[in-house]
C-alpha cells in the first residue's frame, strides 16, 4: 500500500466531483480525485445527457408538426435506431476517456477506486478487489462527491425481476414492446415518453394522486394530458403488490388482483445515497434516515472545516446544475476568495431552477403557490397560457401550457415562476435571475420583452392588479 499527501481529496467524479476538483487544480491546489467507475457521472452516462438525446427528436418532430409548411415533409415517427445510435454518440459509448484532458490539464491526479475515510483528513482508496491501494494524508479538506443509485422500493419479488433502473432506461440498445415505468418523479415521466416515442406500450404507475409532484398541480395536469395523448397509460394512486418474471414477462399485479404484462420494468422511484461504505463512522457522522450526509450552508458535514459534502450525496438538490453551484462554493471557501457568495437568497432545494423534458416541458423555480402559502408568504398567483403571445404563434398552434409567476404582494418580488409548454426551458433563466436576485416587481414591469418572442408572458405579470 502506498502512503500519499494531498490537499485536498474529492471522492466521486460525477458533476459535482469534477468542477470541484477542476476549480481547485486550476488554481495550483494538490487536488486528488477517485472514483471508481465512469468520470462524468450519473449524468453524464446514465442521465442527463443520454435522457435528453432521447427526448430530443420527439420534441422536434412535435414541433415540426404544428407548423404548416414543414408538416407536410415528416411523415412517420423517429427512426429508433437513428436515435439510438446518437445517444451512444452523446454518452461517447460509456467511454470517459474524452474527460480525461480536462481534469489532466488542470494537474487533478485521478484515482480509480472506491475512496473512504479511515480518520480525521486521512482516506483510503480501495481498488475493484477490496484492496488498500493508497493511504491519503490529507492537508486541507475531504469532499464527499459520491452522488446517489436507484431506490427500489420494498416490493415483493422486486428484485428478481432483475428491473431496469435509469442505466438500462438511459443505455438500453433496443425498444422494449412493452414498459412499464414505476414512478412518476422526473426520471419516470421522461423516460414514459422517451421509450413511447420510441415505439414502446408504455405505462406508467404512480402511487400519489399525480405525477410530477414537486411541482404546480396544473403542471402535474398538463403533462399527464401530455402523455396520455401519446398513449402512455398514466395511473396515479397505484399501488404495487408484487412483480415476477414469468417466461421472459415481467408481471406487475397491482393491489386489487390487476396484473400488468411487460417485457421491462422500469424502477423510477426515488434514489438511495451512496453515502454508506464511506467510513463516516470513523469520524462520527451519521446520515440522516434516508442516507443523505447533512450539511450546513457553507457545505461542510457537522460543522467540520475539513469535511464537506456536495451534489446528490447531500440531499439538498437532485439537480446537476445546483451540484455543480455547491463544487463552486466550497471551491471559493477552500480558496478563501473574499468576493466569493455563499448560498443564501438564491433558489436552493426544492426551490432549485429545473425543469423536466416532457410534452409539454415543466420549467420552474423558486416556490410554487401552495409552497410559498405554507412557508407564510403572502402569495398570490398570476396565470397566463403560455401560447398566448404572438411569439407563441410561430411554436404552431395548439401548443398549450400554463405560465404561473407567484408574486409577494408584501415585498414586492417574485417568488417563483412555473412554465408549462413547448420548448419552455430556455425561458426559465429571466425568472431564475428575477427570484435569485429578488428584483422589485416594479423593476421587472420596467423590463421588456422584446417582440415577438414568448418572453411576452411577462406583460401578464406586468398587467396585474396595481402592476
Ligand atoms: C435519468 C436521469 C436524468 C436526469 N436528468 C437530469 C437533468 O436533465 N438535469 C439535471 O440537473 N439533473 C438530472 N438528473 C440528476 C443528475 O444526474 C444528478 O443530480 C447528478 O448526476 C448528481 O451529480 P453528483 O456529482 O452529485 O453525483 P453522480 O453523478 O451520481 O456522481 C457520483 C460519482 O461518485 C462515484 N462514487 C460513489 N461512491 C464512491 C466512493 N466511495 N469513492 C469514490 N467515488 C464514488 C460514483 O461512481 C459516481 O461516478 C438526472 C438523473 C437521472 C438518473
Ligand atoms: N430533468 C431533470 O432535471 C431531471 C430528470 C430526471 C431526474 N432528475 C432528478 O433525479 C431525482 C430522482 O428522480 P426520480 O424520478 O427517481 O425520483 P422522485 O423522488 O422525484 O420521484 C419518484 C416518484 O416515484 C413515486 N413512487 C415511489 N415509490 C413508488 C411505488 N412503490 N409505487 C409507485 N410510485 C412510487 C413517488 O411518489 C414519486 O412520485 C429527481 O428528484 C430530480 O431531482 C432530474
Amino acid at each position: 500500500m502506498r502512503e500519499s499527501h494531498a490537499d485536498v481529496v474529492v471522492l466521486g467524479a460525477g458533476p459535482a466531483g469534477e468542477v470541484l476538483a477542476g476549480a481547485l487544480g486550476e488554481r495550483g491546489v494538490e487536488t486528488v480525485l477517485v472514483e471508481p467507475r465512469l468520470v462524468g457521472g450519473e449524468c453524464s452516462f446514465y442521465g442527463c445527457m443520454p435522457s435528453k438525446a432521447l427526448l430530443r427528436p420527439h420534441e422536434l418532430l412535435e414541433e415540426v408538426r404544428r407548423v404548416p409548411g414543414v408538416r407536410e415533409l415528416v411523415q412517420g415517427e423517429p427512426d429508433p435506431q437513428a436515435v439510438l445510435d446518437r445517444r451512444d454518440e452523446v454518452i461517447h459509448e460509456l467511454d470517459d476517456s474524452v474527460q480525461l484532458p480536462w481534469i489532466e490539464e488542470r494537474d487533478v491526479r485521478l484515482m480509480r477506486g472506491h475512496g473512504r475515510i479511515v480518520g480525521e483528513r486521512l482516506v483510503e482508496v480501495v481498488d475493484g478487489e477490496g484492496r488498500v491501494v493508497e493511504r491519503i494524508a490529507v492537508r486541507r479538506a475531504v469532499a464527499l462527491a459520491t452522488g446517489t443509485r436507484p431506490a427500489l422500493p420494498p416490493i415483493p419479488g422486486l428484485e428478481d425481476v432483475d428491473p431496469w433502473t435509469n442505466r438500462e432506461a438511459t443505455t438500453a440498445d433496443e425498444v422494449p414492446g412493452r414498459l412499464v415505468v414505476l414512478g412518476g418523479g422526473p426520471i419516470g415521466a421522461e423516460m414514459a415518453l422517451a421509450w413511447s416515442s420510441l415505439g414502446a406500450t408504455v405505462t406508467l404507475l404512480e402511487g400519489a394522486d399525480r405525477i410530477l409532484l414537486k411541482e404546480e398541480p396544473f403542471a402535474s395536469a398538463q403533462v399527464t394530458d401530455g402523455l396520455r395523448e401519446r398513449g402512455v397509460d398514466v395511473r396515479t394512486g397505484v399501488r404495487v403488490a408484487a412483480a415476477a418474471r414469468e417466461d421472459g414477462e415481467v408481471v406487475v399485479t397491482l393491489e386489487g388482483g390487476e396484473a400488468l404484462r411487460a417485457d421491462e420494468l422500469l424502477v423510477a422511484a426515488g434514489r438511495t445515497p451512496n453515502s454508506d461504505g464511506l467510513g463516516l463512522d470513523a469520524v462520527g457522522v451519521e446520515p440522516d434516515p434516508r442516507g443523505f450526509v447533512a450539511v450546513d450552508d457553507g457545505l461542510r458535514v457537522g460543522g467540520r472545516d475539513w469535511l464537506y459534502a456536495i451534489g446528490d450525496v447531500n440531499g439538498r438538490a437532485l439537480l446537476t446544475h445546483q451540484g455543480k453551484r455547491q463544487a463552486r462554493v466550497v471551491a471559493a471557501r477552500l480558496l478563501e476568495d473574499q468576493d466569493a457568495q455563499l448560498l443564501g437568497q438564491e433558489p436552493d432545494g426544492l426551490r432549485s431552477p429545473r425543469v423536466t423534458f416532457t410534452e409539454p416541458q415543466v420549467a420552474a423555480v423558486g416556490h410554487t403557490l401552495q409552497s410559498a402559502l405554507d412557508a407564510g408568504l403572502d402569495a398570490e398567483a398570476i396565470d397566463a397560457p403560455s401560447d398566448g403571445t404572438a411569439g407563441a404563434s410561430f411554436v404552431g398552434k395548439g401548443a398549450g401550457g400554463t405560465t404561473r409567476f407567484v408574486i409577494d404582494r408584501s415585498a414586492g418580488v417574485l417568488l417563483g415562476a412555473t412554465f408549462v409548454g413547448a420548448g419552455v426551458a430556455e425561458q426559465l433563466h429571466a425568472a431564475t435571475i428575477a427570484v435569485a436576485g429578488r428584483v422589485p416587481l416594479h423593476v421587472l414591469d420596467a423590463s421588456v420583452p422584446a417582440f415577438p418572442t414568448r418572453t411576452e408572458v411577462w406583460l401578464r405579470l406586468a398587467a396585474r392588479d396595481g402592476g
